[in-house]
């Protein structure tokens, strides 16, 4: 057992003094705040839509957010009989109404659609939503947000830069971010748990110990089960686990990242050193000394939102693997990379070749109808090499039908099964690269990439 030593004092505040927005920071965010809410009110009045009440949501109207970052959830909420159809267009129209004044507006789509702006140099949702009553009755995902600041808000006040140290060990640690990308720890599961550990500290000390399993529940109201590695139970809601989209392997890196880190305090583990891209040379010396094969299915990255992409980039890579494993090739490793204009999924493999002689066991000799017909169909047959019992059973080396794995990702990649988006894309043009191949793709992100794969 680790012996841990305190966390200096000095150190957080270093940490704090990076990350903590200063007075002039939170005054203009407070303006842009107070702005966008006077012109979500406005355009409410101008299209003669009553009833609808602006909040401000997230880190940002909690005293939560990261120096730097500018995101504000702006929500509209309409009352909870509102048909689903109207919340939407009268939503959108109101939105569409604010963004006459932003400097760029996107359609996003999450359970029902919401307008992304920027305005003012700041990345604002504008979110409707139902005013339910409880956030267990909710009738989209996006309804319990509200409730999330109603529970946060008051129990984190005076924690705040508890919170800020957490999302920035986080961060460093790479486990920052509930996207379908990362699968990681969201803005909310921190601020739960600084109320529930009462500190980073306390936060830090108790993950040490955590195992699969583990399970937070505040207002000790859980109601169901729940099978993923973490379970923090909504304060808000009996029935959700806030830590839903946690995967084990994010769990475990954060477990460990804090067991490395009190064993020595120090502000890598806040801001580590960002990786160099590797060069060319460097990749050459790595895939000589590894000596396994590197294998990269590289085609268009689709036009879609990450949150769509990389659930399909994942599957890809686990269908690539299957595929391969079971036409006997041994996969080490798989990773996905996905760039602007280019996306590879990585395979590392004990070998990218294999003999052209297979053999391909039979039945029991004793099974005599099954076995003569076995034999009759491959003794002396084109591409077979020989044939003999062992254990009992007929065996024939008969002639592999994919000795490279290149060759049976080019020839078999389309048979898998593939996500939509993924699918269209790869179905108009993919290449399979091998080894140094990889030196073909430039990308400095990729290259940064490739120095934590090899
Ligand atoms: N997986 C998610 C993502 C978001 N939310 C809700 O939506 C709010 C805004 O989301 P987001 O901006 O992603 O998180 P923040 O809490 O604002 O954290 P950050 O500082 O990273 O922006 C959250 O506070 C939370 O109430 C949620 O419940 N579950
Ligand atoms: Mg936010």
């Amino acid at each position: 057992m680790e012996t841990y030593t305190d966390i200096p004092e000095k150190l957080k505040l270093a940490v704090l003094e990076r990350i903590k927005p200063t007075e002039p920071e939170r005054e203009k965010l407070l303006t842009i705040q107070e702005e966008l809410a006077s012109k979500v009110k406005t355009a409410a009045e101008r299209l003669g839509i009553s009833d609808v009440l602006v909040r401000m949501v997230g880190s940002a109207a909690r005293g939560t957010w990261l120096s730097g970052t500018h995101d504000i959830d702006v929500f509209i909420s309409f009352p909870e009989e509102t048909p689903r159809e109207k919340l939407e267009t009268m939503g959108m129209a109101i939105a569409r109404e604010v963004a006459k004044h932003a400097e760029h507006a996107e359609d996003r789509h999450a359970e029902h659609p919401y307008l992304n702006i920027i305005y003012k140099g700041f990345d604002v949702d504008l979110v409707p939503c139902f005013r339910v009553a409880s956030a267990s009755r909710i009738k989209s995902a996006v309804d319990r947000t509200p409730f999330h600041n109603d529970f946060v808000k008051p129990r984190v006040k005076g924690l705040e830069d508890e919170v800020l140290l957490l999302k920035q060990f986080m961060r460093g640690g790479g486990v920052y971010g509930s996207e379908l990308k990362t699968q990681g720890f969201s803005g909310y599961f921190t601020e739960l748990l600084i109320i529930h550990y009462g500190s980073f500290e306390n936060t830090v000390h108790a993950a040490c110990s955590w195992k699969p399993g583990q399970k937070i529940d505040i207002m000790q109201h859980s109601e169901i089960e729940h099978d993923e590695p973490l379970v923090m139970v909504d304060p808000t809601d009996p029935r959700r686990n806030v830590a839903a989209a946690l995967s084990l392997d994010k769990f475990c890196m954060f477990i460990d990242h804090c067991r490395e880190f009190l064993k020595n305090p120090e502000l890598r583990f806040f801001f580590p050193a960002a990786p160099l891209p590797l060069k060319d040379s460097e990749i050459r010396e790595k895939l000589e000394a590894r000596k396994s094969t590197q294998l990269a299915i590289v085609f268009k990255t689709p036009d879609v939102v990450e949150d769509v992409l990389y659930p399909q980039l994942y599957k890809m890579e686990q269908a690539a693997a299957a595929l391969l494993k079971e036409y006997d090739f041994t996969v080490m490793k798989t990773g996905v990379w996905s760039g602007k204009s280019e996306t590879a999924v990585l395979l590392e493999l004990i070998s990218g070749t294999l003999p052209n002689v297979k053999k391909h066991i039979g039945p029991p000799v004793w099974v005599k109808t099954h076995a003569e017909k076995f034999k009759e169909k491959y003794k002396g047959a084109d591409g077979v090499f020989g044939g003999y019992i062992e254990n009992g059973k007929y065996v024939f080396e008969i002639q592999r039908k994919y000795p490279t794995a290149k060759g049976l990702l080019e020839e078999r990649l389309m048979t898998c099964s593939l996500g939509k988006s993924v699918c269209k894309s790869v179905s108009e043009g993919f290449e399979i690269i091998e080894d140094a191949g990889i030196c073909r793709l430039k990308d400095t992100d990729f290259r940064v990439f490739l120095r934590g794969w090899m």
